[in-house]
C-alpha cells in the first residue's frame, strides 16, 4: 500500500494526478490518505523515486528512501515503480535483444517529464551515457562485488562433475567459467533472481551463478554454496554498487542526495566504467573490470574473453585513486593492443 499525503497546492495536486495515472496504468493498488492539515510547501519536501518492480530493484529504492530519510528529518520519499521493456521481454537472452539500457529508459523518461525525481539503479546495469538533461549523481557504498556459486548439490565450481549444467546468460561468466572448466555445459538462464532460483530447483541445472550482492539484499544468502573469488571470476563494472540518477539542473535534490555519496566506491567505479567504454562493451559483453582501493592507491583489473572461454585476455594497471578514469582507459588500451578488439568484433557480429 502507498500512503500519500496530499497538500493543497496547485503544483502538487498535479504531480499527484499523474502519479496516480502511472499506477493506475501499472495495475499497482493505491490507498490515499488526504491530510486535512496540509503543510504548505510539502511539496519542497518530497522526493519522488522511479524505480523497476523487481524485487531487487524495490530492495534498493527502499534503501535510498531510507538513507535520505536518515539523512533528512521530515523528507518525504515517495517510490513509483514502473515496468521497463527489460522486465518485458523475459524469454530472450539480454544479448540477443540488444539495445542499450533496457532496463532504465521509462525510469529516465519519468524523470524528464516530472512524473518522478530519482532512479535507483545497479551501476552494472547503467548505461554509459546520459540522455541529455540527466545524470549520475550519487554513487552508493559497495555491497559485495563478488559472483556467487548457487547449488543445491555441490560447493564449488571445481566439485561440479564433468558435463555438468552450469546456468547464466552472463558473457562474462560463461567465458572465466569455460576458460577454468571447458567441460561444463552453460544454459542461458534469465529472470529476477527468484525465478532464477525457482528454475534451479526445478532440476533444469546442477549450479547457476549470481551476484553475491542481490542475494545478500534480498535475504537470499543461504542460497549461496560458495563466492568465488574476483581471482576466478572477475566482477563486472560496478557490480555490487548503486547508484543514482536525477536531473541535471535540480539542485534540490543534488543537496538532498549529497549525504549518500561513496567516495571510494565513486573512485572504484569509475575506473571499471571507464574501461568499458573505452572498450566500446554494452552492459551485455564478456568483459570483466575490477578496481580496489588500498590507500591511495587503486589497483584495477581487467579482462575481456570470447563466451566460450577459449580466448581470455587479462591485464592489471595501478596509480593514484584520483586518477581513476585515466587508469581505466589506459587498462582498456592496453586489453586492446593484446586482440580485445578481435574478440570484442566477433562477439558482437553474433
Ligand atoms: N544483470 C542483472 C543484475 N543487476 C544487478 C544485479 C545484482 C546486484 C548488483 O550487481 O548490484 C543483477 C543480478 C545478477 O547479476 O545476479
Amino acid at each position: 500500500m502507498i500512503t500519500l499525503f496530499i497538500d493543497l497546492d496547485m503544483g502538487t495536486l498535479q504531480r499527484i494526478s499523474s502519479t496516480f495515472l502511472h499506477l493506475l496504468e501499472t495495475n499497482v493498488s493505491i490507498s490515499a490518505t488526504i491530510a486535512s492539515d496540509g503543510i504548505s510547501s510539502m511539496s519542497q519536501n518530497v522526493i519522488r523515486i522511479a524505480t523497476r518492480k523487481s524485487p531487487l530493484a524495490m530492495w534498493q529504492a527502499e534503501f535510498v528512501k531510507a538513507e535520505l530519510e536518515k539523512a533528512h528529518e521530515g523528507l518525504v520519499v515517495e517510490l513509483l515503480p514502473m515496468s521497463t521493456k527489460g522486465d518485458v521481454i523475459l524469454d530472450t537472452p539480454l544479448a540477443k535483444v540488444g539495445g542499450k539500457g533496457l532496463f532504465v529508459k521509462e525510469l529516465e523518461v519519468a524523470m524528464l517529464e516530472d512524473k518522478a525525481d530519482i532512479a535507483v539503479h545497479s551501476m552494472k546495469d547503467v548505461p554509459v551515457d546520459f540522455p541529455e538533461g540527466l545524470g549520475l549523481q550519487v554513487i552508493c557504498e559497495r555491497e559485495d562485488p563478488r559472483d556467487a556459486f548457487v547449488s543445491n548439490t555441490y560447493k564449488t565450481i571445481s566439485e561440479l562433475p564433468h558435463g555438468a549444467v552450469v546456468g547464466t546468460s552472463s558473457l562474462r561468466r560463461q567465458c572465466q567459467i569455460r576458460a577454468a572448466r571447458p567441460d561444463l555445459e552453460i544454459r542461458d538462464l534469465r529472470g529476477n533472481v527468484g525465478t532464477r532460483l525457482a528454475k534451479l530447483d526445478s532440476g533444469n541445472y546442477d549450479a547457476i551463478i549470481l551476484a553475491a550482492a542481490g542475494l545478500k539484499r534480498l535475504k537470499l544468502e543461504q542460497r549461496i554454496a560458495s563466492f568465488i573469488s574476483a581471482e576466478e571470476s572477475l566482477p563486472a563494472n560496478g557490480q555490487g554498487a548503486v547508484g543514482i540518477e536525477c536531473r541535471t539542473t535540480d539542485e534540490r535534490v543534488k543537496a538532498l542526495l549529497a549525504p549518500l555519496e561513496h567516495i571510494e566506491t565513486r573512485y572504484r567505479v569509475i575506473a571499471e566504467r571507464a574501461m568499458n567504454t573505452r572498450l566500446e562493451g554494452g552492459c551485455q559483453v564478456p568483459i570483466g573490470a575490477y578496481a580496489e582501493i588500498v590507500g591511495e592507491t587503486l589497483t584495477l583489473r581487467g579482462l575481456v574473453g570470447n563466451p566460450d572461454g577459449s580466448h581470455v585476455i587479462e591485464g592489471t594497471t595501478s596509480g593514484q585513486k584520483t586518477d581513476a578514469e585515466a587508469l581505466g582507459i589506459a587498462l582498456a588500451e592496453e586489453l586492446l593492443a593484446k586482440g580485445a578488439k578481435e574478440i570484442l568484433d566477433a562477439v558482437y557480429a553474433k
